[in-house]
């Protein structure tokens, strides 16, 4: 199982370490023809307009859209949350536009520019202490997506078929759990493919 992990801006050594840990050979990305082997990516945290720049400029982002397409799942993490949401509030166009979310940037306003919560998410763990740092938070859902918690009452983790989403930063913890999620759900993509 390969994941690559989308290496423009931001956290990427800190997921790729968590992924080895998870069980998965991961590799950090940044050229299209490099996304072809892949089995599923992560988009880190960061600065989601840097990102977002540099994606349209590498022409990085019709490559991720085909990924998804082919059923590859991806993970957004944070400033990765935003890039893969398909409304972002005050932007008139969605960087990737893939899950159905609408997102708000910086949403936890400047008291709470960085904290630590221990959240119960669905199916991953009930005390998982999870790093906010900038972060956004999730509005509003569409019918497919499931949402997977919320901290007062706004929600910070969300799934969509083979999309993951979280608002905070579970690769800046030593807890695996998250990541783990992810790569069973990479692998239940490959066994997937494998029966059809
Ligand atoms: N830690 C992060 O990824 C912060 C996200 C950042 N506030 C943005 O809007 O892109």
């Amino acid at each position: 199982m390969k994941v690559g992990v989308l290496a423009l801006q931001g956290a990427v050594r800190e997921h790729i370490h968590i992924l080895e840990r998870s069980g998965a050979a991961a590799t950090a990305v940044k050229r299209a023809d490099q996304l072809r082997d892949l089995d599923g990516l992560v988009i880190p945290g960061g600065e989601s307009t840097t990102i977002g720049k540099l994606l349209r400029e590498y022409d990085l982002a019709e490559p991720i859209m085909q990924m998804h397409r082919d059923g590859k799942p991806i993970f957004g993490t944070c400033a990765g949350l935003i890039l893969i949401a398909r409304r972002v509030e005050g932007l008139d166009t969605p960087h990737l536009d893939l899950m159905d979310i609408t997102v708000k940037r910086n949403a936890f306003g400047r008291q709470r520019e960085s904290f630590e919560a221990s959240l119960n998410i669905a199916g991953i763990a009930d005390n998982f202490q999870a790093v906010f740092i900038r972060a956004p938070y999730i509005e509003e859902v569409g019918p497919g997506v499931e949402v997977l918690a919320e901290l007062d009452g706004k929600i910070v983790a969300a799934r969509q078929g083979t999309l993951l989403a979280a608002a905070f930063h579970p690769e800046l913890t030593d807890d695996l759990r998250f990541h783990s999620y992810f790569t069973k759900m990479v692998q239940e993509s490959l066994v997937t493919k494998v029966n059809n």
